[in-house]
């Protein structure tokens, strides 16, 4: 694919409880994403753990050391691609947290971008959780380069923070990548609205990645990976169940778009700022 096309390959994986087999089946995927045409793969939020606070300290691994990001680096370099290995527990000398890897086609770890925003909510008769009873956040905003394509990354809650997605369009993102899992409360309001909203405020594609939904889970996430064009289009989606979602994004659409509609530039710095103290 020229640079300045990409295909996305986002993978809404069933994830279950055992760790290997979650591994073994992303692993599968990923061969079939590429296989497909993919130059950027993704997978979901917690693809090889279960999503709860009770399953995080025992999933958790080093990074990269460990056996699941051992096996990213590996499908990486077999596939030659560029991997977004969604997010899992990461344990750092006993301190966990929530953390999403990229990988360049040769297998090498480019960055790991740990949840900025723990996931701490409280809707009685709808969801209630605290991440931070368990989890550490991560203390830096993360990005990196394929060729004329710059992907900023955040995980689930960080897509409720606009000015997470601000600073990401103004240090030159174009894409934004959030592997995810909202939930049943949530999902149906807000996940697609979200995803849309951090697009078109920022003139940029955005994809959205979450495991497929189980329901027979403690935590049913609500599927729905999606990748949507700057001007807010969904350019493909998927429904509940396991599933591939291919997304061919072009920078000449964001381009095109910055120019015709030319937000970036017309911000008021004057009167406000979004400023990073990264
Ligand atoms: O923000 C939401 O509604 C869901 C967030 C979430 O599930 C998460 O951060 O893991």
């Amino acid at each position: 694919m020229a640079a300045k096309k990409l295909r996305l390959g986002l993978i809404q994986m069933a994830v279950g409880d055992d760790k290997v087999e979650n591994v073994k089946r992303a692993v599968s995927l990923i061969k079939r994403a590429v296989e497909n045409g993919s130059s950027l793969v993704v997978l979901p939020e917690c693809f090889n753990s279960p999503y709860g606070l009770k399953h995080f300290p025992k999933y958790a691994e080093s990074i990269p050391q460990g056996d699941t990001a051992k096996a990213l680096s590996a499908a990486a370099k077999e596939n030659k691609v560029y991997l977004i290995g969604g997010s899992i527990p990461e344990n750092d000398n006993g301190q966990l947290y929530n953390t999403c890897t990229a990988w360049d086609p040769s297998g090498d770890l480019i960055c790991s971008h740990r949840k900025v925003h723990l996931f701490d909510i409280d809707i009685p008769g709808g969801i209630t959780f605290q991440e931070s009873k368990v989890l550490k956040p991560g203390k830096s905003l993360t990005t990196f380069n394929i060729g004329e394509w710059k992907v900023g990354l955040g995980i689930c809650y960080d897509m409720r923070f606009a000015e997470m997605a601000r600073l990401y369009s103004k240090s030159g993102c174009n894409l934004l990548v959030y592997p995810g899992a909202f939930n049943m409360t949530t999902g149906p309001l807000h996940w697609e609205l979200l995803t849309k909203a951090r697009a078109i405020d920022n003139e940029l594609y955005v994809a959205a990645v979450s495991p497929a939904q189980d329901k027979t889970a403690d935590y049913v996430a609500f599927g729905h990976t999606m990748a949507v064009d700057p001007w807010g289009k969904v350019v493909s989606a998927a429904q509940f169940e396991e599933d591939i979602v291919y997304a061919d994004i072009d920078l000449s659409v964001v381009e095109k778009m910055r120019q015709q509609i030319p937000i970036l530039s017309q911000r008021r710095t004057d009167l406000y700022d979004t400023i990073s103290k990264d």
